[in-house]
């Protein structure tokens, strides 16, 4: 019999994707992915294809939990955009298969389920890590993760004042003006970061925005950008003096120029954290450096064809 994969687009992935379901998927799967010996999560580091032509990459990002019974691979191209490009700067689809057979169950929009899980690590990476009695967020960069962070940190955490910086101020001002709480535009980073207890840098940045110096001690960053090992958004005194944690240890020393090119040290996985094999210490200057995992993506793909499955039966 001849098997046809449904096609979820990003409207549908958007109705069937909810954080209340995926933090906590999430975080079992982050720290399925750190437990000492772990064969329940098969991920290689992501293979990347340059596009050299068009300043872009192709990164495949499959992943098998065989406990869960969920086969995937991303597909996510993502370019280094100038300045004023109306291009979109990365694109993504997500394949899951049935683990038995092989075959495509369903193709579905990878954007949203990338906005939405890596926001949702990150929002994770604060719970555990952010001081206590977090008042003040910062967000660098004004793109779609911007926004997707805005969502998840302001429906969790309750903020006394949200700043926001872009490079360009028109953008951060149409930002504010697109979400529905206030958020103070900010003309620069080091106005913006001062004094900050969260900061998320979502930029497209390669080079150094942040610096350690205008950091409050014991303030937690989510590091998004910089997903080239080249490529920075955080100084060397950050890096160095932060406390580090990480998605995937193996990932991040292949990966992320912010601490391949600072000589950084990882301290723990945020999984780790979550199996208490490694501490969260919340009273020094943490940093969490984002990548984006294929498991991330599997589980929230899942999510989504379980609740699409789910709505099926009932019509
Ligand atoms: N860690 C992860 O899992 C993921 C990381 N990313 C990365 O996050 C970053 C943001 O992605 P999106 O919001 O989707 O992109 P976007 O294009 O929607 O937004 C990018 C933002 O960065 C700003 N920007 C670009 N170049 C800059 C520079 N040189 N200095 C300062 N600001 C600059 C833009 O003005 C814009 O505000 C990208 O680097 C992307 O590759 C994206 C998805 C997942
Ligand atoms: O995990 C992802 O998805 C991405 N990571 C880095 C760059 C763009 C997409």
């Amino acid at each position: 019999m001849e098997r046809v994969p449904v096609i979820l687009l990003r409207d549908e992935v958007k109705h069937l994707l909810h954080y209340k379901d995926l933090i906590p998927r999430l975080e079992s799967a982050l720290a399925g992915f750190s437990r000492k010996n772990c064969t329940e999560i098969i991920q290689p580091v992501r293979s990347v294809v340059p596009i050299r032509k068009h300043d872009g990459y192709m990164g495949v990002m499959p992943a098998y939990m065989e406990q869960e019974g969920i086969l995937s691979t991303k597909i996510v191209c993502f370019y280094k955009r100038e300045d004023g490009s109306t291009l979109p700067s990365s694109q993504a689809t997500v394949l899951l298969f049935d683990p038995e057979y092989g075959h495509v169950k369903a193709i579905m929009d990878g954007e949203v389920i990338t906005s939405m899980r890596t926001a949702a690590v990150s929002a994770i990476s604060a719970k555990l890590l952010m001081p206590a009695q977090a008042e003040v967020l910062a967000i660098l960069g004004t793109g779609r993760e911007a926004l997707g962070h805005y969502h998840v940190f302001t429906e969790i955490f309750s903020f006394k004042e949200v700043r926001v910086w872009g490079r360009r101020r028109e953008r951060a001002e149409a930002f504010s003006r697109s979400v529905t709480g206030p958020v103070k535009v900010c003309v620069s980073v080091e106005e913006a970061v001062k004094d900050a207890d969260a900061i998320v840098t979502v930029t497209g940045s390669t080079q150094p925005i942040l610096f350690g110096k205008w950091i409050k001690p014991g303030a937690h960053v989510a590091a998004v950008g910089a997903c080239r090992p080249n490529w920075r958004e955080l100084d060397d005194e950050l890096m160095r003096e932060a406390v580090v944690y990480v998605e995937s240890r193996e990932s991040a020393t292949i990966e992320s120029g912010d601490i391949i090119l600072s000589g950084a040290t990882v301290f723990a996985e945020l999984g780790d954290v979550l199996n208490q094999t490694r501490p969260a210490l919340r009273e020094k200057t943490t940093v969490f450096k984002s990548l984006g995992s294929g498991f991330e993506d599997a589980v929230s793909a899942k999510l989504v064809f379980d609740q699409w499955e789910a709505k099926e039966r009932v019509l």
